[in-house]
């Protein structure tokens, strides 16, 4: 009994020293459910490339995208506007475990598609101006584990955590404001990952 309280305080604890608060849930899908859920996004999904402008350049990014929400909302993000997908059957089935999970609920789905430990994400926050302030985020992983690390804004403190296939990660309250995150590239994986971040935008004339 001692344990397994003891197990459940540690998966769930703070990861942050300060100013925020990143949770760790682990796995929340089991093995098949995960294996599952990774190939059926790898093919269901409307991936794509994203575009960025970056000190006035308009580049395309490695890794793949996709966006997904209960309307077609449009969400500026690094200067390119983008106009969300409706939710697939399996996107809802998903959203509803990850919402049962966090005790929150998301109204929209950023999608990326890692082809290997060459593709990562650089140091950002997820501040934009679209996303309700302090809202949660909630992060699922399907595929290769990965590393994913916070460095505070200030302190330049670091934090990371391997984000395991079929993991749940929290980002609450101020995490935004005060850290930024990144998807390292590591030379050591060389398969997919699949990351979903549930989001709440800010709706129009809501
Ligand atoms: O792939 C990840 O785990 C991170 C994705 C991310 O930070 C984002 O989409 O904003
Ligand atoms: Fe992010």
């Amino acid at each position: 009994m001692t344990d397994l309280f003891a197990r459940t305080d540690n998966a769930r604890r703070n990861l942050l020293p300060r100013d925020g608060i990143v949770e760790y849930y682990g796995p929340i899908f089991g093995e098949a459910e995960a294996d599952y859920y990774l190939g059926s996004l790898q093919n269901d999904i409307a991936w794509h490339h994203d575009e960025a402008v970056i000190l006035g350049k308009r580049i395309t990014t490695k890794r793949q995208v996709a966006w997904y929400a209960d309307a077609a909302y449009s969400y500026t993000y690094s200067k390119v506007t983008k106009t969300a997908l409706h939710w697939t059957p399996l996107l809802l089935a998903l959203k509803k475990q990850v919402e049962m999970n966090c005790g929150e609920t998301f109204n929209s789905c950023l999608l990326n598609l890692y082809q290997d430990g060459s593709e990562g994400m650089a140091w950002h926050s997820d501040a934009e101006k679209d996303l309700v302030r302090n809202g949660t985020i909630g992060s699922v992983s399907f595929g290769a584990a990965r590393k994913f690390a916070f460095k505070h804004k200030q302190t330049k403190a670091t934090v990371s955590q391997v984000l395991e296939h079929g993991s749940l990660l929290t980002m609450r309250g101020t995490t935004q404001t005060h850290w930024l995150h990144s998807l390292p590239k590591s030379k050591k994986v060389s398969s997919a990952r699949i990351n979903l971040t549930f989001r709440k935008i800010r709706q129009p004339d809501a």
